[in-house]
């Protein structure tokens, strides 16, 4: 099975990309994991609502030239549905088993997703009401999917 996540921006923090590169590397053994980065737009705090409307746009259109039909696609949005570890392993041994192998995770820019990315989701997933860090939610995100792996194949990780 095919796992992507797309995110915005460069992970540039060490501590941030070395927390990545450790669950990259341990799902390794199942699935084939990759993240892709996209451009992110200027978002100085001077923006005005349809300055940001257009960065969270043009962001999103380059977050959608990534996306192919066949892919499922999850958006992280903090008011999508909340799972829990054990709900969310179940969603991804389900989706496999009925013929979804490409599995799609998009995280926003600092100013979040835009409305045609939402409407592009099949789900919207929630960790719950606080506003994480994009760079940050990549890092947990990455955990959460090697978390799943080991709930689904019953290895000793998640307690
Ligand atoms: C800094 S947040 C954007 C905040 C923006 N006000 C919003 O509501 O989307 C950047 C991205 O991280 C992801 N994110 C942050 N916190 C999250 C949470 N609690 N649950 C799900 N996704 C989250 C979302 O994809 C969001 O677009």
């Amino acid at each position: 099975m095919n796992i992507k996540i797309i995110g915005v921006g460069k992970v540039k923090e060490k501590y941030f990309k070395d927390g990545i590169a450790e669950y990259q590397k341990r799902l390794g053994r199942f699935c084939k994991f990759k993240i892709v980065e996209v451009a992110d737009e200027p978002a100085p705090e001077s923006l005005s609502q349809n300055e940001m409307v257009e960065v969270m746009a043009k962001e999103g259109e380059r977050i959608l030239s990534k996306i192919k039909d066949r892919e499922y696609v999850f958006a992280l949005a903090i008011k999508g549905k909340e799972r829990s570890s054990e709900e969310f392993a179940k969603e991804i041994n389900q989706l496999t088993t009925y013929g979804h192998s490409d599995l799609t995770f998009v995280i926003g820019g600092s100013l979040g997703l835009s409305p045609a990315v939402l409407k592009r989701a099949n789900t919207e997933i929630s960790f719950g009401r606080f506003t994480l860090p994009h760079k940050l939610m990549r890092l947990v995100l990455t955990e959460q999917i090697y978390r799943a792996f080991t709930i689904i194949n019953g290895l000793p990780y998640h307690k």
